[in-house]
């Protein structure tokens, strides 16, 4: 697997020019690329969009195998990438100029002189074009949250064996990644054996519209990381992802180190963090691999409170895959009841009577009506906390007792939706493994 720049994707940077679009590449006959330096959700330029959905502009000089680089564009101008204003775009490069944001240069469409040659005809669109299959070369790009050494990093590589993994600084981050074809997937934890779920992400699941076609469960071997010459005993803080200090809560008791815990965005980012301030009463709990990469050395091995520690990453992608029945699949559901969770038992039930096992169940606040007032005259007002439920089962969406135990789901909810139905991760059990170095 390839790693992209350390520096992780954040949310202001994600703008056409994360595509990877050149100057020279996407300069066609009737349009030259230049810079925007403004992601606006609530403006979207129509003429842009509608120019670029017609694809002609892509005539003489250019070329074919920036296909996907035409279709990128399209999804990324409907996804209401907007241009900047004019006297803006003057001062931050000029007309046919390349300015940056975060670092990066940034793109634009922009008809040129009208009156020129006639523009060439539209080219009609082929099969290949409405392939749904990733099209930058042959390397998938897998958006995870961190920075490299992160297990989300070894996750996305474990998921997509050579893939170009593309750091972001947050999980929402990825998401949008995905959504704004940035990235083809991201790799993303849903729940740890140890430290439990991480609700973030169930929370974002429902809230975007990508869909889980893949798991998989990474064994997690933390390391106690410190600057090269700094011994245990100099330490008074360590630095890690909230669930990596979860997974290793008793060890660092049982350690005897008089130190401060403190919680960060992620592992890796915590041994970096380290290493960039020179920090010598510190210490991170991270991935071997983040020792390497950034120059730590290893004071504990293997601290996790369990050995078997394993997280599970979902992976997601804009369309569902086709769900089969020769081998073993999961389904992950949502759904949300007006009587709360009176209606919980008859769910099981529809799954248990068809002999589904379940292999999860979560229950998240009801974020659009968190509260249900029951009143009652003589007593007072009762007040029921609302929730949405996720839940894993171990069948396929190519069954009919799954479809059959939904359309059963379907009656005694208000609210449901299959999230993903796709391959179990099988990987024969091997936590000794589990090293990411
Ligand atoms: O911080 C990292 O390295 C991550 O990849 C995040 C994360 C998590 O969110 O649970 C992933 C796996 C481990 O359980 C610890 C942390």
């Amino acid at each position: 697997m390839k790693s992209l720049t350390p520096s992780p994707i954040d949310l202001k940077s994600i703008t056409r020019t994360s595509l990877g679009l050149t100057h020279n590449r996407l300069a066609p006959a009737r349009f030259i690329v230049r810079c925007v330096s403004r992601y606006d959700s609530a403006n979207v330029d129509s003429s842009l969009v509608s120019t670029a959905m017609t694809g002609h502009n892509f005539g003489a000089g250019y070329d074919g195998g920036a296909r996907h680089e035409w279709q990128s564009a399209c999804a990324i101008l409907a996804s209401k990438v907007v241009t900047q204003q004019q006297d803006t775009e003057k001062s931050s490069g000029g007309a046919d100029g390349i300015s940056a944001v975060n670092g990066h240069p940034t793109l634009d469409l922009v008809p040129v002189n009208k009156s020129s040659s006639p523009a060439p005809l539209p080219k009609p669109l082929s099969i290949a074009d409405l392939s749904p299959a990733p099209m930058h070369g042959s390397q998938l790009r897998v958006a995870y949250q961190g920075v490299p050494g992160a297990y989300s990093e070894a996750a996305a590589g474990k998921a997509y064996p050579n893939c170009e993994a593309i750091p972001c600084d947050q999980f929402e981050v990825a998401f949008q990644a995905v959504e704004l074809w940035i990235a083809d997937r991201a790799v993303l934890p849903v729940e740890n054996s140890l430290g439990g779920s991480i609700h973030r992400n169930y929370d974002l699941l429902l809230r975007h519209r990508l869909h889980i076609v893949g798991e998989v469960q990474l064994p997690v071997h933390h390391c106690l990381l410190a600057l090269p010459g700094v011994r245990k005993e100099y330490l008074t803080r360590v630095i890690s992802h909230p669930q990596a200090l979860s997974q290793c809560e008793h060890t660092l008791t049982k350690m005897g180190l008089n130190v401060i815990r403190e919680a960060v965005d992620d592992t890796a980012g915590a041994a970096e963090y380290i290493a960039m301030n020179n920090l010598r009463d510190t210490a991170a709990i991270a991935s071997a691999r983040a020792a390497e990469l950034y120059g730590l050395k290893i004071l504990a091995d293997g601290i996790q409170d369990d050995s078997g520690n394993v997280t599970r990453f979902v992976m997601l992608a804009r369309e569902p895959i086709i769900p089969r029945t020769d081998r073993p699949f999961k389904t992950s559901i949502v759904f949300a009841h007006d009587k709360g969770t009176s209606v919980l038992f008859k769910v099981l039930s529809a799954f248990a009577f068809r002999n589904i096992s379940l292999t999860k169940i979560e229950s998240r606040p009801h974020r659009n009506r968190p509260i249900r007032l029951i009143d009652d005259a003589n007593v007072g007002t009762a007040k029921h906390f609302e929730y949405m439920f996720y839940i894993d089962f171990e069948a396929s969406m190519a069954e009919p007792r799954a479809q059959n135990a939904l359309a059963e789901v379907q009656e005694f909810t208000s609210f449901l939706r299959v999230l993903g139905s796709y391959p179990m991760d099988m990987t024969p059990w091997n936590p000794s493994s589990s090293r990411e170095d």
